[in-house]
Parts: structure tokens; C-alpha cells; sequence
């Protein structure tokens, strides 16, 4: 059985069908993106799989494990981390304490682990930054790990989003436009970065506009317009499907 299992989800805003009834599987250490105009669902596809919107109807499971129904720290706890599309730091805080937070998501004392009195409590809160430093080597900054997270450049914010998302041991990181506002060289940067994260083992399913990072990088490609799965196949097969071309054309995106 695929890893990431989506059957039938389906999202209803008022009369929109934001999601309707889109199904397919993603198997582990496998590059998934997903594509679509402007307003194609994808969003909100990420948000129904990380607790955010409960789906109007339909199921996700990740290694078996139901998605739906569960809260957001249980689908962490289950293996799905995320990064968002604007992204959401901890501005005040340094990069290092960022990635900390995702890690203490994995932790026996949890986020107030910092406040617990003993030796327990310090042993972790060390475990906890080591590891998150570790993550930070991962994505390319180790070198900022004191730095105030606002003070990072625009790229640099987004990687490390990706390290905190690493910190709590996903089996599955979805990226929401992780190349969203990066130059040529940020971008080709993190083409490799996503290539090491599957290198780990790491199952990968991404939202991007970028084609140029698409097409070069997923194993497969799922395209939404309008709510519906339309296309699901390799990058040169999708590239060349009538549909899809037709759903970039009318959008005036391609
Ligand atoms: N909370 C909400 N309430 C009402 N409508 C919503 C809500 N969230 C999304 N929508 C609508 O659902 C549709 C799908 O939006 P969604 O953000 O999922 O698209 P998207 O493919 O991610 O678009 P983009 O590429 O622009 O981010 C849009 O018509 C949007 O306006």
C-alpha cells in the first residue's frame, strides 16, 4: 500500500467545491508535485491533510494511520510535517529556537520540556538542541543558528522552515511553494536540498508554480483545475497532456 493514501477528499466552501472527490496515492521516498492555475484547490488539499479544514467528505491515511479527524499535533505525532506557503516563523526568535519548537513536538515534555526543574529537563533541552542544530547543518545554516529568525533573508526563511519541519521526524514533509520569491541560485539550491531530504528516506509532496523545479524534480506529477484531479503521471507525460495544457492556457498561467 502507498505510503500517503487520499481517497475521495472533498472540501465544500458554501456552493464551491474547493476539492472534489481528488484521490491518489504517494509511495515512500517518492517526489510528488502537485500543480494547478491559481485557485486550483491544492491549498486547501494541504490544509485537509494537516487537520487544518475537516474534509466535507472523503479519507487520508498516512502508513495506515487516518488523517482525518485527528488534530494537527497528532498528524505531526503520525509523521506529516509541513511548511506553509507565507511563511510562519517565530520572528523574535533565534533560527536555532525555531527548529527547537519543531523538535520539541517529538519530546517527552513537550514545548515546556525548557521549564521542567532537574537533570531530565536539561539533558533533553540539550538532546533538543543539538538535534535541531543538526538540522540546520542539514538545510545550509549552520552559520545563522544565532541569528533572529525576521533577520534571515527571504530564502534563508524558507529552509529554515524545511529544518524545523525536519526536526519532527517526518516520514512526510508536505512544502507549500517552497520556491515561492527565491532567484535562479536559491532555487537550484533547493532542488538539491529536496533531493537529499528524499536521500533520507523521506517521502516528499509539494505545491509549486516553479515548472522549471517541477518538471526537474518530481517523480510524479499531479495536476488540479477547478477542484478535480485532471492529470496524474510522470513529468513529461503531464507536460504533454491536452488537458493540462488546456487548464494553463485558459488560465492565461502558461
Ligand atoms: N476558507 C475558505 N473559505 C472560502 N473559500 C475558500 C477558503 N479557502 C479557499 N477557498 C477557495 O477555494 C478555492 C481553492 O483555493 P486554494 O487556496 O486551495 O487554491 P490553490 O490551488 O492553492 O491556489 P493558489 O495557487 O493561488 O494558492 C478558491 O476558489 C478559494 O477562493
Amino acid at each position: 500500500m502507498a505510503l500517503l493514501v487520499v481517497e475521495n477528499l472533498t472540501k465544500r466552501f458554501g456552493g464551491l467545491l474547493a476539492v472534489n472527490s481528488v484521490s491518489f496515492g504517494v509511495e515512500t521516498a517518492e517526489i510528488l508535485s502537485v500543480i494547478g492555475p491559481n485557485g486550483a484547490g491544492k491549498t486547501t488539499l494541504f490544509n485537509m491533510l494537516t487537520g487544518i479544514y475537516a474534509p466535507t467528505t472523503g479519507s487520508a491515511s498516512l502508513a495506515g494511520r487516518p488523517l482525518v479527524g485527528a488534530k494537527p499535533h497528532q498528524i505531526v505525532a503520525a509523521g506529516l510535517a509541513r511548511t506553509f506557503q507565507n511563511i510562519r516563523l517565530f520572528g523574535s526568535m533565534s533560527a536555532l529556537e525555531n527548529v527547537m519548537v519543531g523538535r520539541h513536538s517529538r519530546t517527552k515534555g513537550g514545548f515546556w520540556t525548557a521549564l521542567l526543574p532537574g537533570k531530565a529537563g536539561v539533558a533533553e533541552e540539550k538532546q533538543i538542541a543539538q538535534r535541531a542544530s543538526e538540522e540546520l547543518d542539514f538545510v545550509g545554516l549552520g552559520h545563522c543558528a544565532a541569528q533572529t529568525a525576521s533577520c534571515l533573508c527571504y530564502g534563508d526563511q524558507r529552509r529554515l522552515e524545511v529544518a524545523r519541519a525536519l526536526a519532527t521526524d517526518p516520514q512526510l514533509v508536505l512544502l507549500d511553494e517552497p520556491a515561492a520569491g527565491m532567484n535562479p541560485q536559491e532555487t537550484r539550491s533547493l532542488i538539491a536540498l529536496i533531493r537529499r531530504i528524499q536521500k533520507r528516506g523521506i517521502t516528499v509532496v509539494l505545491i509549486e508554480h516553479d515548472m522549471n523545479l517541477v518538471m526537474n524534480l518530481s517523480d510524479r506529477v499531479v495536476v488540479m483545475n477547478f477542484g478535480q484531479k485532471i492529470a496524474d503521471g510522470a513529468p513529461a507525460q503531464v507536460r504533454s497532456d491536452p488537458q493540462v495544457i488546456a487548464a494553463y492556457l485558459g488560465s492565461g498561467a502558461a
